[in-house]
């Protein structure tokens, strides 16, 4: 389903320049999908043709608020970016240590506000069956002057993960100078534009994204942008006094979830025996060979497949990608 329609050859270009974030001025604002929630097909065919979907105002504000709380309670007391009860997020002038997005005092955050019932309503009508999430989040308070995120495409980053769809959630008023996100619109047509011959990220290139096609839009809590694993996005600079307060994760079928959270019980050169307390997966055994995305220690530092069954320990918690009895990656757990 999310599959591109043709195959396109890979980028390897070891000196082209890679695409600046901040040389992104997005020209186009999204449209509202709101009346598209009761119609699935055409919920689908928008977002394939152009790469989101875009909902105002769709999700529980009880859920908005209590997460926007528990976020602004962690801003104070574990980073020191925002005074403690400050609702309106002014910023303290403390930085938010790269790497946060992940961190354990978060926990729980995002699974609580997935929970309410009006939510998961909406899920289940954006993905047109049960919903259940991908247990990866990343929490994001973004001060003014940085982080941004640079541009990529969610799908590059995680093989074997099909049929998910990911979510961006804005948790505090997050107008143009916030920061929020912006996507190139109808550019998810065309594989992946990630560029081969650049190491670490894989940059992607300045001249392969159509530069008129970034779209953003004022975002309230409440509203819910969809991404298309195809399509290139990045985050905006945040050039307000205010933090930029929002999460992002993904939802994939409850049926089937190709993605879940297990605990390690015994590994061998080429296996691994895991136990989820998902019941639709329970205990498996799944094969691991060379092209296994192994990630178990750091997310942003790949293992050999030789050092498998050495680095990988019976009780760490992880994050599993499958295709069918095969594992595709084993990712460090995340604090869903
Ligand atoms: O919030 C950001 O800056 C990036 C978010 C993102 O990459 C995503 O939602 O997939
Ligand atoms: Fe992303």
């Amino acid at each position: 389903m999310n599959a591109p329609p043709k195959i396109f050859p890979p980028i390897d270009r070891p000196d082209a320049t890679n695409l600046d974030t901040l040389s992104i001025d997005p020209k186009r604002k999204f449209e509202v999908c709101n009346d598209l929630l009761d119609d699935h097909d055409a919920l689908e065919a928008f977002y394939e043709k152009n790469g989101y979907l875009f909902f105002r105002n769709v999700l529980d504000p009880d859920s908005v608020k209590e997460a926007r709380e528990a976020m602004l309670a962690v801003a104070a007391d574990e980073f020191g970016l925002v005074e403690k009860g400050d609702e309106t997020a002014k910023w303290t002038g403390k930085a938010y240590p790269p790497g946060s997005e992940e961190k354990p005092c978060f926990s729980g955050i995002s699974k609580r506000l997935v929970s309410y019932p009006r939510n998961q309503e909406v899920l289940a009508k954006i993905l047109g069956e049960e919903p259940s999430m991908v247990p990866i989040v990343q929490y994001r308070l973004y001060p003014p002057n940085g982080p941004v995120t640079m541009v990529h495409q969610d799908g590059f980053y995680s093989p074997g993960i099909h049929d998910y769809k990911p979510l961006w959630i804005p948790l505090t008023p997050c107008p143009r100078e916030v920061g929020g996100l912006t996507i190139a619109v109808g550019q998810n047509h065309k594989g992946y534009f990630h560029n081969l011959g650049k190491g670490g990220n894989f940059p992607i290139p300045d001249d392969v994204i159509d530069p008129d096609s970034w779209a953003t839009v004022d975002f309230e809590p409440g509203d819910l942008l969809v991404v298309h694993p195809y399509s290139p996005h990045a985050g905006l600079p945040n050039t307000s006094d205010r933090l930029r307060v929002t999460f992002d994760t993904r939802v994939q079928s409850a049926r089937n979830p190709t993605t879940f959270a297990a605990t390690v019980n015994s590994v061998t050169s080429d296996s691994i025996t895991l136990t989820s307390e998902d019941e639709n997966v329970g205990t498996v055994t799944l094969s691991v060979d060379p092209s296994t995305y192994i990630r178990v220690r750091d997310p942003g530092q790949k293992e050999k497949f030789e050092e498998f069954a050495d680095v990988t320990k019976p009780g760490m918690d992880l994050c599993v990608v499958r295709e069918g009895d095969r594992a595709a990656m084993l990712r460090m757990g995340s604090r869903p």
